[in-house]
């Protein structure tokens, strides 16, 4: 027996595969229950029983070898070795998802036809049985011709039995399974029948709360009212969850800068920590309760099995618009982050569709905007409530998420109608049975979160903020000028403030836009930064961003930021997941110039109306 050297984990859409990868090899690649999780192609590392180490390849899910999609179209090189530098993989690992069963017998098909070495896993038996199916795998296997192994891949079962079969996994008789399974669709929808019978013990009528419940949640009136409260309550909980944590947080770097100022000497390194790590850095750590509220919920919709069927809900409403509910899930990641739902486009076949959603994406508001809208909300709305449960600042955050999606909808009907003109592309979308999040994998996939946001605080917001402190700091201002006239920074913001003037930007806005080009969040620390640079007195340099902004802007030039961050400047890694998802600067350009000009716009809009207004 030759040794192997690659497996590659092939299947259905949603049937575990990235789920048995992490549990093969300890890697945390993402999971959720809904078609089109995983869009490219990952590796990691299996140890068989005989201590030989084995390449696990993750792949997208995948309906049939033809798909038109790029994920699949990644599926279908890596399987049939014609992946960019790399050898086709030595053993397949089929993935059936066993309570539906018949469904992925038709891909699993062409799969055997390839002759290659192949194990099938036969996952998710738990819900199976919750079904009240009773499988056979010795009939499946005689059926199939290759050994079948019952997992569940997310209780780490039957993990043991799938290495030693990875381990034998020898060819099933090329030569006859080549014709064996040589099939038209239509024959193997026959064959997948048949053989789906015939590896069914039992089946007891069960009664599934599945179609109970989503006679409710998909009902083309209440469906809809559901999801939007459901939005609604995100957001509310993103301010009034998170305050208690956010305050404390606050608190706790306020002490730390008031004990360095009063014990450090004073020159530039007090300076340094003081205002430029402290203040910058630490007014956007201060914003982690937040993101993790954000991402609880973001979380539970995925791997419960609503998302998908916000998508379903979606497909109406988007159709107007002339996109389909599969470009739903890509913008609905794009809440946690542009870079992960531009990616996630893959997943849609038609070339304009894909394109039209890559450059809709950035409208819808990713978490790094939170610490933006969540600061200038904090300074200018007032805490109160305007009905029975129901905060002012998260309905103006609500606002400003619903302004983007607005946005990104007027955006779509403009671009299908002239650029990306053609005929809407139909949806078929699998549901997901519900799942209960497993509290194990939530706590997994907030530590992540956290951890990222974290990372970036330490990295490039940390590096984008010193570099501002820096170019603030000097040349040192004569006695009675202010710093930020003296400074760099203050020529830079000079050069950019007249355009940003008329919308009713001041000078520190205009300034903490540029640097927000790395990252969004460096808005805020880079304002904070400015005020505890410029602060002539030390007791106002300890005070905190918010306090500024409540001080210092008026509300329409805070509104007027607020709308600008709708459309916000790109940070500069969305641009360049942009280029390479579209493969040229074009789109990206285009991109940048209609969200410059729409932020422009929205901004200036906001401030001249509020300003007759007389706010
Ligand atoms: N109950 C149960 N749930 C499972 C099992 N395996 C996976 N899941 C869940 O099923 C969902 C889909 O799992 P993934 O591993 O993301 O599926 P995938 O095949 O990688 O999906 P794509 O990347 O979209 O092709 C997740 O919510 C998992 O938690 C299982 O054996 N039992
Ligand atoms: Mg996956």
């Amino acid at each position: 027996m030759s040794a192997k050297r690659t497996a590659a984990l092939v299947g259905n859409p949603n049937s575990g595969k990235s789920a048995l990868f992490n549990a093969l090899t300890g890697a945390s690649q993402k999971i959720a229950n809904y078609a089109g999780v995983t869009v490219e192609r990952k590796a990691g590392r299996l140890t068989l029983p005989s201590g030989a180490p084995v390449e696990l390849l993750d792949l997208p899910g995948s309906y049939s070898f033809d798909a038109a999609s790029p994920d699949e179209a990644v599926t279908r090189d890596v399987v049939k070795g014609v992946f960019d530098g790399e050898a086709a993989p030595d053993v397949l690992i089929l993935v059936l998802d066993a309570a539906n069963l018949e469904q992925h017998l038709v891909f699993a098909q062409e799969v055997l036809e390839l002759g290659k070495p192949t194990v099938v896993a036969l996952n998710m038996v738990d819900l199976a049985e919750r079904d009240g199916l009773t499988l056979d795998p010795e009939a499946l296997s005689e059926a199939l011709g290759v050994p079948v192994v019952p997992t569940v891949a997310v209780r780490r079962k039957g993990i043991a039995e799938l290495t030693d079969a990875i381990a034998e996994a020898r060819s099933h008789a090329d030569e006859e399974a080549h014709t064996r399974w040589h099939l038209t669709l239509p024959e193997r929808r026959l064959t997948a029948k048949h053989i789906a019978r015939s590896a069914i013990l039992s089946k007891s009528t069960r009664h599934t709360i599945e179609n109970g419940v989503d006679r409710i949640l998909l009902n083309p009136w209440i469906g809809p009212v559901i999801l939007f409260g459901l939005l609604f309550v995100v957001f509310q909980a993103v301010f009034a969850w998170a305050t208690p944590f956010a305050d404390a947080l606050e608190g706790g770097v306020g002490a730390i800068s008031g004990v360095f100022s009063e014990r450090l000497p004073k020159g530039l390194f007090r300076d340094f920590l003081v205002e430029g790590v402290l203040a910058g850095v630490g007014s956007v750590v201060v914003f982690l309760p937040q993101i993790v509220i954000l991402f609880f919920f973001i979380l539970v919709m995925e791997a419960s099995g609503y998302m998908a069927r916000a998508a379903f809900l979606m497909d109406r409403l988007m159709a107007l618009v002339g996109l389909s509910g599969r470009s739903f899930i890509p913008l609905l990641s794009s809440f946690a982050c542009a870079i992960p739902g531009i990616m996630a486009t893959r997943s849609i076949s038609d070339p304009k569709d894909r394109l039209t959603t890559i450059l809709i994406a950035p409208l819808m508001t990713c978490s790094a905007r939170l610490p933006v809208y969540a600061v200038v909300i904090a300074a200018v709305i007032p805490q109160t409530t305007v009905g029975p449960g129901i905060g002012l600042q998260g309905l103006v955050l609500f606002a400003l998420y619903v302004a983007g999606i607005v946005g990104a909808m007027v955006v779509a009907l403009v671009l299908r109608s002239t650029v990306t003109k053609g005929a809407a592309s139909g949806f078929i979308m699998e549901l997901p049975r519900y799942q209960l999040p497993r509290l194990k994998d939530l706590a997994i996939g907030l530590w992540q979160r956290a951890w990222v946001f974290l990372r970036r605080a330490g990295t490039i917001i940390f590096v984008a903020t010193i570099a501002l402190w820096v170019l603030l700091s000097f040349p040192k201002a004569d006695p009675g000028e202010s710093q930020l006239d003296a400074s760099l920074a203050g020529a830079v913001a000079d050069t950019l403030h007249p355009v940003l003037e008329p919308v009713g930007f001041n000078r520190e806005m205009s300034l903490a836009i540029i640097p927000a080009l790395a990252a969004r969040e460096v808005a805020v620390s880079a304002l904070a930064t400015t005020y505890a640079v410029d602060a002539e007195d030390e007791d106002i340099a300890a005070e905190g961003v918010t306090a500024k902004i409540a001080a210092l802007w008026s509300l329409p030039t805070a509104l007027a930021f607020l709308a600008w961050f709708v459309f916000a400047p790109q940070c500069l890694s969305t641009i360049a997941v942009a280029r390479r998802e579209t493969n040229g600067w074009k789109w990206p350009t285009v991109m940048v110039v209609y969200l410059f000009a729409l932020a422009w716009l929205s901004a200036g809009a906001t401030y001249w109306i509020a300003t007759a207004a007389g706010l």
